[in-house]
């Protein structure tokens, strides 16, 4: 492996060092003449440690034998060495630069094999893991094998006592072949026997059936014949269905010319209605104005109604003079004179002159004449301003059997024309808020109390212990709700 001109390298050295013994045999000797320094010319193989060594030796012999001629033959000799070092330095350096090229050329060469080596290391390392993951799967196939073989070996076994017991079953089932072999063939001679019995009693009844067949064909060739006029029937009907039909079909095809005439004519009406719906609706809606109108002359006339009411007085007292009841003496009338404008004079024959005539001022007197109609017809207005959310009280006064109850209730609740103020002014506000549902809806609640001796009592409660009001009564307890 080593490049040439190294071992001729040591060839030369090896060489060299014989002929540098022979030199340095003559120098030192100390009689080297100049004609024999051109011989060291042959010198040129001789290795470079040795070349050297002639030069230390030359010194060192000139300094010890101090000759005058020596440094001539020194110096011709050292120039000749060192040409020839030099010689030899820039030979080993050309040889040492050809022979690192050469290295180099070696070492890329060797790095490609390096590289070639390593591809196919990583290669052969990829293969190796292959194989083993093949082999680990083949070990794990061969103890599934394995396994499988004992469970087939167990199977073996099992259907082996199988086949043993299926053999024993086959010579069971061959004897019991045997008998049912004999039972049966016992049976198909006597099966035998009964067919040709069967065979001779259907030989009896084709007999029979033949005969029957020759009345059937009788009665078919009869039956033809009644078919045969009944289709002509049927023919003449179908004819007849036929015209009746043709006759539908023109009915049909007037009625459908009546159905489009009546048709254009129900659009002509809807194009009428429809313009007549126009017109409606225009009026509904001049009705309507016309409705928010009265609504708000119907406000005005209440306002002013009410206004009416004020300027009657916020509070009015009536008199109303009962009649002589059965058995009481006319004569002893108190009263005086009724006035027309509510005057009312009452006598009182115990007093003097003066003092006998009484003059009592009210709203109205109702003579005992007056009926329940005229009472209430002046209360009217008064109950009627309830609705427009006015508070109203009306009550009746006066000494036991003077006519309050039948003032206020009547004395026959089944004839309207007795009722009395409660019942005509409850009836009233019924009307009156039927009359105005669309526009109003009232809630309407009732309470009727009676004072007597300073004790409030509930003339409508059932129960007798709550009759009594526990406390003067308060207004809001009278009211009656509105909405609109
Ligand atoms: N205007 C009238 N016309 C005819 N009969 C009358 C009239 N007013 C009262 N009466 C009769 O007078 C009687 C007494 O009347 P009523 O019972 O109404 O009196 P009252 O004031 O309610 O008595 P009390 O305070 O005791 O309850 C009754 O029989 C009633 O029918």
């Amino acid at each position: 492996m080593h490049p040439d001109g190294q071992l001729n390298g040591f060839n030369n050295v090896n060489g060299g060092g014989v002929k540098h013994a022979e030199i340095t045999g003559h120098i030192l000797e100390g009689d080297l003449p100049a004609a024999r320094v051109p011989e060291l010319h042959n010198l040129e193989n001789a290795s470079s440690q040795s070349l050297f060594h002639i030069v230390h030796k030359i010194l060192d012999d000139s300094i010890e034998n101090r000759k005058e001629d020596v440094p001539d033959r020194v110096a011709c000799l050292l120039k000749k060495l060192v040409q020839m070092i030099e010689q030899r330095c820039s030979k080993q350096a050309e040889d040492f630069k050809k022979q690192n090229n050469l290295y180099k050329t070696r070492e890329e060469k060797y790095q490609f094999k390096m590289r070639v080596f390593k591809t196919l290391v990583t290669g052969a390392m990829e293969e190796n893991e292959v194989l083993m993951n093949q082999l680990h799967h083949i070990k794990t196939e061969k103890t599934m094998v394995e396994e499988k073989k004992k469970l087939e070996d167990v199977e073996l076994i099992r259907l082996r006592k199988e086949n043993n017991d299926r053999n024993l079953e086959i010579s069971q089932l061959k004897q019991e072949f045997e008998v049912t072999r004999d039972a049966y063939e016992n049976r198909c001679i006597q099966l035998e026997t009964d067919a040709m019995e069967i065979k001779s009693e259907l030989e009896n009844k084709i007999i029979n059936l033949e005969n029957l067949l020759t009345d059937s064909r009788k009665k078919v060739k009869e039956l033809e014949k009644f078919t045969e006029s009944k289709f002509q029937r049927w023919k003449k009907k179908e004819r007849c269905y036929k015209n009746f039909m043709d006759f539908q079909y023109g009915s049909l095809k007037e009625l459908r010319m009546g159905s489009e005439s009546i048709k254009q004519e129900v659009l002509m009406t809807q194009q009428i209605y429809a313009e007549e719906i126009n017109e409606f609706g225009m009026k509904i809606q001049g009705l309507v104005d016309a409705a928010q109108n009265y609504h708000a002359v119907l406000t005005e006339n209440r306002k002013l109604y009410n206004e009416v009411q004020d300027l009657k007085g916020n509070i009015r007292v009536y008199c109303r003079i009962r009649p002589f009841l059965k058995g009481q003496s006319q004569r002893q009338t108190t009263i005086e004179y009724i006035g027309d404008n509510g005057e009312l004079v009452v006598t009182n024959p115990s007093q003097k002159a003066k003092e006998s005539h009484r003059l009592f001022k009210f709203n109205k007197v109702f003579s005992p004449a007056a009926t329940q109609e005229e009472v209430f017809i002046d209360t009217q207005p008064l109950i009627r301003s309830v609705l427009d959310g006015y508070n109203v009280c009306i009550f009746a006064y006066g000494q036991t059997g003077s006519g309050k109850t039948y003032t206020m209730t009547g004395p026959n609740v089944s004839s309207p024309e007795d009722w009395g103020v409660n019942y005509r002014a409850l009836n009233d506000l019924f009307h009156l808020s039927q009359v105005r549902r669309n526009s109003f809806e009232y809630e309407i609640g009732v309470q009727m109390v009676e004072i007597y001796n300073e004790q409030v009592r509930d003339l409508l409660s059932s129960n007798i212990t709550q009759k009594r009001y526990p406390s003067i009564l308060t207004s809001s307890s009278f009211d009656t709700h509105t909405y609109t």
